[in-house]
């Protein structure tokens, strides 16, 4: 589906379900509010279902979008752009860090090189354009590259969801990618790039007051406009973000809860609520994490993370262990005794 009627397509979480959510938390065998967070997964977990209890979101699934950054051009990095397709890789052969915590929590991930500056034979592939500009001379990428990104994403739900899939994660590889995620987060929140370049793959301190330099100039040289989101992907975007804010979309339009995975997740999250605003409800933070553009953008999107396990990873591993908290809240909310029914 194309990205306007996928926007057109999606309804508000629904506020009925929601309401039945919030009697049926207060009637369950237990103190009011006593599971804390868990209460609250659970009553979102209807609403974006319509349905009191919620569905199992089973099976869920990460996609971890990988790509490449022309801006590694500049020094933000500490590691050499051909890293990527190795790691895109290892996702593949079931051995990278998210292989492993997503099979530990029975989570299906799916690789897919949507932007790797060359090909890798084992990873599937859909590629809009083979590594970004890079975007302190120029746009990251095309307005129709993004929008075909974002197309990319969308199709990406829509394929999950035939296969039976009922949440969905966002998951990404690609050098240089924390800086395009802060670049992002700064655009859409106006917040400065001093409060959103972070560490990333351990980044040491000098490479990230470059970031900050070179998000700084990337804001100033394009002056993004938050109201026109596919220019800002464009402008200072990378391909995962802009296949991620699809796969948001989609997931929204199909009524799937979609966990927000690291920085790049956040990112992929703001250009989606600014395309659409009423995709928000459909949004869970999986972490908080250590990258300060995560809590930049999660205080801008209104989200409160599930775990805060201080991870600096990527790739969708605050994901895969959030998956277990969200069945768990499902699973008080089906199985648990009624206070009524004890009391008799
Ligand atoms: C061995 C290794 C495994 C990774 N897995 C994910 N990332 C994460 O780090 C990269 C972004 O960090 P930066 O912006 O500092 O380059 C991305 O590939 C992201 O997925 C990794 C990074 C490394 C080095
Ligand atoms: O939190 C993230 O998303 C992150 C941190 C470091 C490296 N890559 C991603």
């Amino acid at each position: 589906m194309s990205l306007s009627d996928t926007v057109r397509g999606i309804v508000a979480v629904d506020e009925v379900a929601r309401a039945q959510a919030v009697e049926h938390q207060l009637a369950l065998a237990k103190p009011p509010h006593a599971l804390g967070r868990l209460e609250e997964l659970g009553v979102q977990l209807a609403a974006i279902a319509g349905q009191c209890p919620p569905p199992m979101p089973d099976p869920a699934r990460i996609v971890v979008v990988a790509g490449d950054h022309g801006v590694v051009d500049q020094e933000v990095t500490r590691w050499p752009p051909a890293l990527s397709g190795v790691l895109a890789g290892t996702v593949v052969d079931g051995v990278a860090g998210v292989s492993v915590l997503a099979r530990s929590a029975g989570v299906q991930v799916v690789a897919l090189d949507a932007g790797l500056a060359a090909p890798v034979p084992s990873v599937p592939e859909a590629v809009i354009r083979r590594g970004t500009a890079d975007f302190t001379q120029g746009p990251a990428m095309t307005r129709d590259e993004a929008t075909a990104a974002v197309e990319l994403g969308i199709a990406q739900a829509e394929l999950a969801y035939d296969e039976g899939v009922r949440c969905l994660a966002t998951g990404e590889v690609g050098i240089g990618n924390t800086t395009t995620a802060a670049a992002l987060i700064a655009a859409f929140t106006g917040a400065e790039a001093a409060a959103v370049a972070g560490r990333g793959a351990d980044s040491p301190p000098e490479m990230v007051a470059r970031k900050v330099d070179v998000i700084a100039r990337a804001l100033a040289l394009h002056a993004p406009d938050p109201a026109d989101p596919i220019g800002v992907l464009a402008a200072v975007g990378g391909v995962e973000q802009a296949v991620l804010t699809g796969l948001v979309l989609g997931a929204a339009r199909l009524r799937l809860p979609v966990l927000l995975d690291g920085v790049t997740g956040v990112a992929a999250g703001l250009a989606a609520v600014a395309l659409c605003p009423a995709a928000s409800g459909y949004l869970i933070a999986a972490h908080a994490g250590a990258e300060p553009g995560i809590g930049v953008g999660l205080s801008a999107l209104e989200l409160t993370p599930v775990i805060d396990l201080g991870l600096a990873l990527g790739e969708g591993t605050g994901a895969a262990l959030a998956v277990p908290i969200l069945r768990a809240s499902v699973a008080v909310m089906t199985e648990m005794a009624t206070l009524a029914s004890l009391l008799g």
